[in-house]
């Protein structure tokens, strides 16, 4: 909360420590309630592991891979994480963002974290660095989404099955974020008509926003609210895909399966309500996580065009410096 490169509140000083404070007792109940805490490390490495073993086979031009993983706010840091990199002496980088869609409070502000790591230090120009910084529609994400959503809805009974919605569900962002001209809700929304298309367009669907955080408005509608107005409209069987989470983790097993799945269905007297997996270690997203990685490495990308586009509104400096930084960084 105190990121402002994430999220920017007023007197963020004083709020951002203020709001985690005060989250601190109820979110430490929710990991509890999970298994005493996350699992994304557990999956981020096993993801990491599975897609550098389809790496050496698929491209043993550029083997032995290893994978890394930086978060931005637990260990291990982006910044163990660089230095780790460093340790090692390795002779090319790949920056690779899990989050399939871009939005500047979470890859963006992951980005940042690794120039601000470097920003006082000379260009690490011994090393071969690129970025792949989105990947909303890969064909093999689109498949793995439709595979999970297509074994789900065998779980409804069939005289209902055509009929229940499906509700693609993502992080929400401050609409502010929005407003600037953040990428991801139109990067979110180019997911969900990918799996749809995959889908054949058979149900009714929705793209709704969830896990909104502090006081400022964010984008709508949100999921509670939405399966809400459905049940009052009569529409009472659901399910809910995890559109921009690569694998589970608190707004999945708690927010989605606790919060929604079990009391919400309840509260608001809906019928059947399921959730689909994140994509975790399903064979087709570790072949998309692969794919991805050795058509860059095989076409010598860099660094994209959009990567550099700041936002219309954008009116932080870090970001401009860092874009600026990247792009002399990804010539050397
Ligand atoms: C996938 C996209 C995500 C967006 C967009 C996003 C925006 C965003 N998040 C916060 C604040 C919090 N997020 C928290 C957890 C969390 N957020 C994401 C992803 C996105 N966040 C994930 C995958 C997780 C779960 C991590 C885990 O359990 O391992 C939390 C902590 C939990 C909680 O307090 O509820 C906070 C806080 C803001 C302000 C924001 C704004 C753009
Ligand atoms: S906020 Fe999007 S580029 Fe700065
Ligand atoms: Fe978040």
């Amino acid at each position: 909360m105190t990121d402002t490169d994430m999220i920017q509140l007023p007197i963020q000083k004083f709020l951002g420590p203020f709001i985690a404070k005060k989250r601190t007792p109820s979110v430490q109940k929710k990991y509890e309630e999970i298994g005493g805490g996350s699992p994304i490390l557990k999956w981020t490495n096993l993801q990491g592991k599975l897609m550098c073993k389809k790496l050496d086979e698929i491209s043993p031009e550029t083997a032995p891979h290893k994978h890394y993983v930086a978060f931005r706010y637990v260990n291990p840091l982006t910044d163990e994480a660089l230095q780790q990199v460093e340790a090692d002496n390795v002779e090319r980088v790949v920056l690779f963002s899990q989050y399939p869609q871009y939005s500047c409070a979470t890859s963006g502000s992951s980005f940042n974290a690794i120039f601000s790591h470097f920003q006082n230090k000379p260009l690490p120009s011994s090393i071969k660095w690129s970025i792949i910084d989105r990947w909303s529609i890969h064909p093999f994400l689109i498949k793995t989404f439709a595979d999970n959503i297509a074994k789900k809805l065998k779980e409804f009974p069939e005289n209902i099955r055509s009929k229940v919605i499906i509700v693609f569900s993502a992080h929400s962002l401050p609409i502010k974020a929005v407003n600037r001209g953040d990428p991801y809700p139109s990067e979110v929304g180019a997911t969900v008509q990918g799996v749809m298309t995959e889908l054949g367009y058979r149900n009714p669907f929705i793209l709704t926003w969830q896990s909104k955080v502090g006081p400022v408005p964010w984008l709508g509608p949100f999921t509670d609210e939405a399966i809400e107005g459905y049940v009052k409209q009569g529409l009472k069987n659901f399910l809910l895909v995890p559109i921009a989470f690569v694998n589970e983790h608190i707004e999945t097993l708690h927010e989605m399966d606790i919060e929604y799945c079990h009391d919400l269905r309840k509260k608001v007297g809906a019928e059947l309500m399921h959730r689909v997996e994140a994509p975790n270690d399903h064979t087709l997203f570790i072949d998309a996580l692969a794919d991805i990685v050795s058509r860059h490495l095989r076409n010598n990308e860099r660094i994209t065009p959009k990567f550099l586009l700041r936002c219309p509104h954008c009116t932080n400096n870090k970001c401009y410096d860092s874009k600026q930084w990247f792009q002399k960084l990804c010539s050397a």
